[in-house]
């Protein structure tokens, strides 16, 4: 399982007359890591919604070798509160995959866990539960949208780590949606900043770093200097800080 080839193919979203995106195309190979950063409210989430089917472009299209089998961890866990982890797990999950619920909440730290409620959770278990959701479908498309996003900063490097790890072990095409550069260069292959208005793509920037990733290794740091240019630029009226 190493995931789906996905293409935007000169995506553009509206929403009534509010054009939200425009021309956004965009190649991510089976199990390649595609961060999307940009400003909030450009679109970030929009583009993931349509990677998902659940938001329909005006323009363009999404293709895909076959129609992918999606996991999609959202900005908040959103687990059912009156079922266990392993029944939110199950809720989701083909009957034949069933049997490694369990594992699977192993695998994000959480192993012995599957009958506590998500209230007897701390936000970050709560997060890598969401995780695992996503997961257990064996999702050959993993869309992450800002994953990290709630959590404080050691609790968010955790699940960084963890993820760079699971997406080593469980290879899956993945578009990951943060505010945080650094979180892109740790576990993207290629960072896309959204920008502009509508929303276009203002910028790429390939992550050719070997793994896995110390977020504190130097070499990263000309990366996260690009990257928040590239943000910087995003943003700034045509012809200013070119
Ligand atoms: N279902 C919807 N109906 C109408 N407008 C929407 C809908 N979903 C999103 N929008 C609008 O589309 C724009 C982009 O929203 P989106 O959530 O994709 O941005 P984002 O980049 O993910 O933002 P953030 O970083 O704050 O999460 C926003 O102006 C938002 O209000």
């Amino acid at each position: 399982m190493t995931g789906t080839d996905l293409r935007f193919e000169d995506i553009g979203v509206r929403y009534g007359t509010r054009e939200i995106l425009r021309g956004v195309s965009a190649h991510v190979p089976p199990g390649g890591i595609l961060a999307l950063l940009g400003r909030s409210g450009s679109g970030k989430s929009t583009l993931l919604n349509v990677a998902a089917g659940l938001a329909e472009p005006s323009r363009g299209r999404v293709v895909t070798a076959a129609p992918p089998r999606v996991g999609y961890v959202f900005q908040d866990a959103r687990l059912l509160p009156w079922l266990t982890l392993e029944q939110n797990l199950a809720l989701v999950c083909p009957p034949e995959f069933r049997a490694d619920i369990p594992a699977t909440l192993a695998l994000v730290g959480l192993a012995g866990r599957d009958r506590d409620r998500p209230g007897q959770l701390s936000l970050g278990m709560a997060q890598r539960a969401a995780v695992a959701r996503a997961l257990v479908v064996r999702p050959d498309l993993l869309l992450l949208d800002e994953p990290c996003g709630a959590l404080d900063e050691l609790t968010a490097a955790e699940l960084r780590a963890e993820l760079g790890d699971l997406l080593r072990r469980r290879p899956a095409t993945t578009l990951l949606v943060t505010h945080h550069p650094g979180e892109a260069v740790q576990l993207a292959d290629r960072v896309l900043v959204l920008g502009g208005a509508p929303t276009g793509v203002a910028g790429t920037l390939d992550i050719d770093l070997p793994r896995p990733r110390d977020p504190d290794d130097p070499a990263t740091l000309p990366l996260l200097r690009e990257v928040r240019g590239l943000l910087r630029r995003a943003d700034a009226p045509a012809g200013v800080g070119a």
